[in-house]
Order: structure tokens, then C-alpha cells, then sequence
């Protein structure tokens, strides 16, 4: 089939990579003149495992293209991805000014029958707002061309991204037109194997499960940081606990991790957004604003036990920090909690020497030059100097270090590890003063 993606960021790429992975004939369009340049080059602006790979094959086929001509990607495909960003609004509400200009785009070049699809996170609404925008620009034209809105939410998470893609738990598809759902079920059957995984509804119901899925996900989170908050006053260790209630199959294991506080580009904004348009209908979240809350606190929480062991005052102090990204597996600083705590730091009087696999450019482009702050060549490197170690992502490489070359060269054997990596046991023994989240069990 022939498909277009508006949008080449995180999910338009992986969008389009997958689909043209299965045949499709894809066309990836981008106002961002720098990422298509990237990306005709062979190289991909982000960090994602496999997608290099994916991209790659596609290009080599003749089935993937990049570019920023509006016109001829709109005639392009008959099936029309929006994947454009919905940043945070001043008031917390999603800003729709990608995806209506995206939506105008295709209104103005269109020629034949077309398939609109909102893939980006967008609240309830919002297809009927593509659908008029469409229309207008076929107005203002003069044209009359049949064309139809389709919601098909994206559910992947960053550092699993193709695997997410390609093997997805569900694919949910919004419409109001037989024609248009026809098409979705062909071009996504090679992805749902049976056809239970498509889930046909309605548009707004459609639009609403993507931001119920993602506000289900971080008050698990949320929930999980405030009882470790707990756990460590009563002497109880959340790891334990987790596993305790995670293996009721009503609760699940999974998402049950304490941590620094959960960050990246969806659990933030999409949490803030549902609170917003729930206070537009006249509905207060009490649940979910409360797991923002929590979260907040959370980001400082790290924080918070570098102060209860080296006082308020930092100055003069050094902190080794290993992990910038807001999860491993990806190079996406957007809201990582590592951003407050180096801040927060920094502010106190430290200086921080940070370590990432791979999140070192990104990390500079989001911290700039900030007086403090150190970017280190490796993990090891951190460690020079520092009075204690901050784990803020959990990278395999960080899961089995070398613990007795950590003790050696930090001025004082503390590891304070905001991801629960290791066994409280095994610290004790090696003589490491260890403070994770939630473990209070002596
Ligand atoms: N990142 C994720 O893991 C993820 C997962 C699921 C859903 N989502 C949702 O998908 C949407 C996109 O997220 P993202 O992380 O890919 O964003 P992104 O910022 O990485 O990419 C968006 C891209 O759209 C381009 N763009 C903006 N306006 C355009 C226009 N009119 N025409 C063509 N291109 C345009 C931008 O230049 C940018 O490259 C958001 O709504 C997000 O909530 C993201
Ligand atoms: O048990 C856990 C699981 C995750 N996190 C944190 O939660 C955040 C989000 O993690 P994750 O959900 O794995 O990454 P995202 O790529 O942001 O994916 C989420 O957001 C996407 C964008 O909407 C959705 O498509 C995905 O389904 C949804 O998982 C990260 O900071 C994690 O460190 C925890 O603290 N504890």
C-alpha cells in the first residue's frame, strides 16, 4: 500500500520503518530540513535499537523515502500518518498546532481519496478538528474529494520501539467509515497475526484509550514511589514487596518498579493533558493529579538522601552520576529526572561528573554549559574524586560493576541508586554504604 507519515521524529520513523518493512511503499516527510538531510544520508537522528537496521533495508528496496516536499509526499499515499508532536500547552492541555498544520497540508495538495490518521497522542476531539481542517483547505480549493479520519494511537516505548511496533499487544483503530477501516485491517494484518489484537471503536474512544493506557501506567509508578516513600520508614523493602504483589496475576509484575521518579516525552505531558481536559468538562482527577505530585517528589528524592547523608550544604562535595537518559536503551533526555537532580545538585553547591552509554550529546544539548557540570568519558572516570555514586538509569552495563574499584577511588564508599540494582546484602559485605529507594528491611 501506499503511505505517507507527516512527521519524522520518534515515532513517525518507526512508523514508517516498520511499515515499509512489511512492503508498504512509505514516504517519511518532515518540516525539519537538518533530520531529512540526516536521514537521506543514511543516518537516523535518535538512538534505537534495531531501527538502524530497519531503515537501512528499506532504503536499499526502494520502499522507504525521506523528504521535505509537502506536495509530493501528500500525493503520496493514500493512507496519511500524522506523527507530529502535541507538546504541553501553557495550561497543561495538548497544543494541536502540529497536527492541525500537518492536517492542512494534506487538505491543500490532496487529489484523490485519502485516509487521514491521527497517530500522534491527541485528546478526544481532535479527529473531528482534522476532519474540518482537511476540509476547509478542499473548500478553500474548490475541491471536492472524498477523504475520512481514522484515530490508531501509538503504544510503543522508547528502547523496545521496532520490537513494540512490529509485535504490538494491540492495534487500536478509531473510525466512522467501512472503507477506511477496510484499509487499516490489510495494511496493519501482518502486525496483529489474529485479527482479536485490532481493536476497532470508536474516534473517541479511540483518542481517550491511548491517554487512559499511559495514566494507568504511571500511577502504577506513582503508587509504587509513594509506598517505597514508606517502606523505608517501617523497615520493609519495596523489591520484596513488589514481587510479592506483582505475582497476583490481577496485579501483574510489570511497571511496579520504584525509581527517581518517571520521565520521557509521554507519562508527563499525557498525565498533565488528561488532568486538563477532565477540568474543561468539568471533572477533577483526583487520582491522577495526585500521581503528578508524587512524581514531582519523586524526581527530588535522590536528592533528598544526599542531603540526609552530606548535609544541605554541597559545597565543595562531588557526585558521581551515572545514567542521563530518562530509560535505557535510549538517548531521549525529554523530562528525565536526571535533569532535576543535577540541577538540584548544582544548586546546592556540588559539582556532578555524569556518565551515559549513549546520551552524552543529548544531555549536552539539554543542560548546555552549565558551570558544575562535568561530562565524563566513561563510568569509571565518574567515580575520580566523587564523594558518593548516583544511579539515576538503569543500564545494563551499570548492573555488575566492578564494586571493588568503586570503593577504591570514591573519597568515601557511598552508593545512592535511585534504581534499585543491587543486593543491600552484598553491599553491606563489601564494606559499601548503600541507600536505595524503598529498602528499609535490615
Ligand atoms: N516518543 C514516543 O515514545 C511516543 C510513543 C507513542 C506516542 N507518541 C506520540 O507521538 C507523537 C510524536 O511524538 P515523537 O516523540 O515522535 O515527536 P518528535 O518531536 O520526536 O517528532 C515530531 C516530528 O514532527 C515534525 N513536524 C512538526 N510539524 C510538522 C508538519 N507540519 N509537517 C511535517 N513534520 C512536522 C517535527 O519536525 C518532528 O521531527 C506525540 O503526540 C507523542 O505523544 C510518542
Ligand atoms: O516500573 C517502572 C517502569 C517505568 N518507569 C519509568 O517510567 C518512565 C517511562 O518508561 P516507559 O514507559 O518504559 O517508556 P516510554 O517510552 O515513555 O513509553 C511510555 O510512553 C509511550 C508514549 O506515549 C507509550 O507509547 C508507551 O506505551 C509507554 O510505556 C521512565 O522514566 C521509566 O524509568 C519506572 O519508574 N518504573
Amino acid at each position: 500500500m501506499k503511505v505517507t507519515v507527516i512527521g519524522s521524529g520518534y515515532v513517525g520513523l518507526v512508523t514508517g520503518a516498520c511499515l515499509s518493512d512489511m512492503g508498504n511503499d512509505v514516504v517519511c516527510l518532515d518540516v525539519d530540513a537538518r533530520k531529512i538531510g540526516l536521514l537521506q544520508d543514511g543516518k537516523i537522528p535518535i538512538y534505537e535499537p534495531g531501527l538502524q537496521e530497519v531503515v537501512r533495508r528499506n532504503v536499499e528496496a526502494g520502499r522507504l523515502h525521506f523528504t521535505t516536499d509537502v506536495p509530493a509526499a501528500v500525493q503520496h499515499g493514500t493512507l496519511q500518518f500524522i506523527g507530529v508532536g502535541t507538546p504541553p500547552d501553557e495550561d497543561g492541555s495538548a497544543d494541536l498546532q502540529y497536527v492541525i498544520a500537518a492536517a492542512r497540508s494534506i487538505g491543500r495538495h490532496m487529489t484523490d481519496y485519502k485516509v487521514v490518521i491521527d497517530k500522534s497522542t491527541v485528546p478526544v476531539g481532535t479527529a473531528a478538528k482534522v476532519k474540518a481542517a482537511v476540509a476547509e483547505e478542499l473548500a478553500a480549493r474548490g475541491q471536492s474529494v472524498d477523504f475520512a479520519v481514522v484515530s490508531n494511537p501509538e503504544f510503543l516505548k522508547e528502547g523496545a520501539a521496532v520490537e513494540d511496533f512490529m509485535r504490538p499487544d494491540r492495534v487500536v483503530v478509531g473510525a466512522d467509515d467501512e472503507r477506511a477501516v477496510l484499509l487499516m485491517r490489510a495494511l496493519y494484518a501482518p502486525f496483529t497475526r489474529n485479527r482479536d489484537r485490532l481493536l476497532v471503536m470508536d474516534l473517541a474512544s479511540a483518542e481517550f484509550t491511548k491517554y487512559a493506557a499511559n495514566a494507568m501506567l504511571a500511577t502504577r509508578i506513582s503508587f509504587m514511589n509513594e509506598l517505597a516513600l514508606l517502606a523505608e520508614r517501617v523497615g520493609a523493602d519495596i523489591e520484596l514487596v513488589r514481587r510479592g504483589i506483582g505475582s497476583d496475576p490481577r496485579i501483574g509484575t510489570q511497571f511496579l518498579y520504584a525509581g527517581a521518579g518517571y520521565g520521557g516525552s509521554c507519562f508527563p505531558k499525557d498525565v498533565k493533558a488528561l488532568v486538563r481536559a477532565a477540568q474543561d468538562n468539568g471533572i477533577t482527577l483526583q487520582v491522577l493529579t495526585a500521581v503528578e505530585e508524587a512524581n514531582e517528589r519523586q524526581k527530588k528524592v535522590l536528592v533528598d538522601k544526599v542531603v540526609r547523608r552530606f548535609g544541605e550544604d554541597l559545597t565543595g562535595r562531588q557526585f558521581a552520576l551515572w545514567g542521563l537518559a530518562f530509560k535505557p536503551d535510549t538517548d531521549d533526555m525529554r523530562e528525565a529526572p536526571s535533569r532535576v537532580i543535577v540541577e538540584e545538585l548544582i544548586r546546592r553547591g556540588a559539582d556532578v561528573a555524569a556518565f551515559d552509554p549513549v546520551a552524552m550529546h543529548e544531555a549536552r544539548r539539554s543542560f548546555g554549559d552549565l558551570p558544575g557540570l562535568r561530562f565524563v568519558a566513561d563510568q569509571a572516570a565518574a567515580l575520580q574524586g566523587s564523594d558518593a555514586l548516583l544511579i539515576v538509569t538503569e543500564w545494563r552495563q551499570f548492573k555488575s560493576p566492578d564494586f571493588e574499584q568503586i570503593k577504591a577511588t570514591l573519597r568515601q564508599p557511598v552508593i545512592i541508586d535511585g534504581r534499585n540494582l543491587y543486593d543491600p546484602g552484598l553491599m553491606a559485605s563489601l564494606g559499601i554504604e548503600y541507600v536505595g529507594i524503598g529498602r528499609g528491611a535490615r
